[in-house]
């Protein structure tokens, strides 16, 4: 069975790989994905210039309908990823993830990034949810022109975006207007689904304890919006600009509705965080039986292949 897809001219040879920000954050962890069997990839935890401790109390919970989160972007610094990714990067292609507070940050990062001996793919940050006081830049649809204009001046390296969920079909139209303005090798859709709100049923309270308890949803939850998102930016995006499927993903089959949505390569986020890196090897035979199924031996003979009923 034959389940590879190549971005920016880098071939992977198996399309699963972790989400940002889960199993991510050490090099301990990222070790365990990069040798993990059914994993292609890596992606490192989003990155700031400088190292951040993250919110305060206990900000991660799972549920029955998925998981929570508002880390709030702690990470150990662009420099303690970047050296990761410089030294793992001969073994296969590795995603390096920013996130800056600031367009400014942001834009400083990728000089750094483009000055260094980097030469795997950035994953630029445009949905991080939980840091107070800070909009997703992923729904400002000028200033997401703006820094890709002005990054794309000087940045030569492969360059994707991780989008937030859209709701509306015209901010698909407007993100995909702006996105296909630029080389873009890549967009990773979906991030968290923002500022949702989970109460312990045993002490009424809130799950997590920063910004009242609103934090980023993931797992079984996400599915839907993750599939409406990879399909509506897959029908939109110019056909270059290939496609991270996220969100919901449990089993094998999770895996295929993305890739017939349109995914080139599929990440897991809160089914890693709760299985450990053994889930890739599950979801990869998984997937190949879904594939025995249907009698294809090839992801590039359904992606993308959904039918609608008109
Ligand atoms: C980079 C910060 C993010 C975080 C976080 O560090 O709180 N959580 C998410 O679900 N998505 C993010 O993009």
């Amino acid at each position: 069975t034959t389940m590879t897809a190549s971005i920016a001219g880098f071939t992977f040879d198996d399309i699963l790989l972790n989400a940002a920000g889960v199993y991510c954050q050490t090099t301990e962890e990222l070790d365990q994905i990069l040798e993990a069997p059914g994993a292609g990839s890596l992606v490192t935890k989003s990155a700031t210039p400088m190292e951040r401790p993250g919110n305060p109390g206990v900000r991660y919970a799972d549920m029955a309908l998925g998981s929570i989160n508002s880390m709030g972007l702690p990470n150990l610094s662009l420099d303690y990823y970047l050296e990761y990714a410089i030294a793992h990067q001969a073994d296969k292609p590795l995603f390096l993830s920013i996130a800056g507070l600031s367009k400014d940050d942001n834009l400083q990062m990728l000089r750094e990034i483009q000055a260094s001996d980097f030469n795997g793919l950035v994953e630029l940050n445009l949905s991080c949810p939980n840091v107070p006081g800070k909009p997703q830049t992923g729904y400002d649809f000028d200033t997401t022109r703006q820094i890709l204009t002005e990054a794309f001046t000087f940045f030569k390296k492969p360059l994707g975006v991780k989008l937030p969920p859209y709701f509306d079909i015209a901010h698909f139209d407007m993100i995909a207007a702006v996105l296909n303005d630029f080389p873009l090798a890549f967009v990773n859709t979906i991030n968290s689904i923002g500022n949702g709100l989970m109460v312990n049923p045993d002490t009424d309270t809130a799950m997590i304890a920063p910004k009242g308890g609103f934090g980023g949803l993931g797992g079984a939850i996400a599915k839907p919006t993750a599939l409406a998102n990879v399909r509506g930016l897959r029908q939109r995006l110019n056909p270059e600009i290939k496609i991270i499927g996220t969100g919901g993903v449990k089993d094998g089959r999770d895996v295929y509705d993305l890739i017939l949505c349109g995914a080139d390569l599929v990440s897991v986020g809160t089914t890693l965080h709760q299985e450990g890196p053994t889930v890739f090897n599950r979801l990869k035979h998984e997937l190949e039986t879904e594939m025995k199924v249907k009698a294809y031996d090839d992801v590039a003979q359904f992606r993308g292949q959904l039918q609608t009923l008109d």
